[in-house]
């Protein structure tokens, strides 16, 4: 399986992302953000960083790069599987590829933590995933907090839209467990072919680092393009 790594001025956890699917087993390669063509691809992440030093907001410059439009396409296209990691999913979100935005911090910190997270819709993208499965992966972000506007939340859970919520640490939705000011702990969202979540499943590889959740939820998502997608080439 071929997984490519779309880069940024600004991305930083673009390797530590290649060296996690290296890691599963998957053929990751890099992809500037000045390609107007992705090539042959399966599948592809939007990994971590400050793209465009955060400037005007996390996302929001990136948006707007040439391979943003060559990843619509091959969404509209042929349901490409796309992943985003924090600034990815700040991305998708500007790029109107996923519904809501994300904001800065309520408190206005930026927060380094480990968080412990609950499944609430499951998606034949993660056949490895149950709703109300928990998972321990680490944040960092200054812009998380995820909004939709008034009266649209009811349908992010209707539609399924809604993934993965904040909870504590015996996996109870509170407003406690709230990193950022999320609105209903929200902390992942998907849509079609396209999932997106704050924290970082490519630091959570090894039990050494604290977690190897993360290597699940990748396992998981590379289990679930395999099965469901059916590309030729996977
Ligand atoms: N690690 C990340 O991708 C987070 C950076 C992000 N641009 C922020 O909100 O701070």
């Amino acid at each position: 399986m071929r997984v490519a790594v779309v880069t940024f001025p600004g991305s930083n956890c673009d390797m530590d992302t290649v060296k996690a699917l290296t890691t599963l087993g998957v053929e990751a390669r890099t992809v500037d953000h000045r390609q107007d063509h992705l090539g042959d691809i399966d599948a592809a992440i939007i990994p971590g960083g400050f793209s465009y030093g955060d400037y005007l907001r996390s996302g929001a410059l990136a948006a707007k790069a040439p391979v943003i439009l060559a990843l619509k396409q091959a969404i509209e296209a042929s349901q490409l599987p796309v992943l985003g990691i924090c600034n990815g999913f700040q991305i998708l979100t500007e790029a109107g590829l996923l519904p809501g935005v994300l904001r800065p911090n309520r408190h206005g910190e930026f927060r380094c933590d480990f968080q412990t997270l609950r499944v609430v819709t499951e998606s034949p993208y993660f056949p490895g995933l149950a709703v109300g499965d928990v998972l321990k992966m680490p944040i960092a972000h200054g812009e998380g907090a995820y909004y939709t506007p008034p009266g649209t939340l009811e349908d992010l859970f209707r539609s399924g839209a809604a993934w993965l919520q904040y909870v504590d640490t015996d996996g109870q939705l509170n407003a406690l467990a709230n990193p950022n000011g999320s609105v209903a702990n929200l902390a992942g969202v998907m849509k079609g072919s396209v999932a997106a979540l704050m924290p970082h499943p490519e630091r959570a590889m090894h039990q050494y680092l604290g977690s190897q959740d993360g290597r699940r939820f990748l396992s998981s998502w590379l289990e679930g393009i395999r099965q469901e997608v059916g590309h030729a080439s996977v």
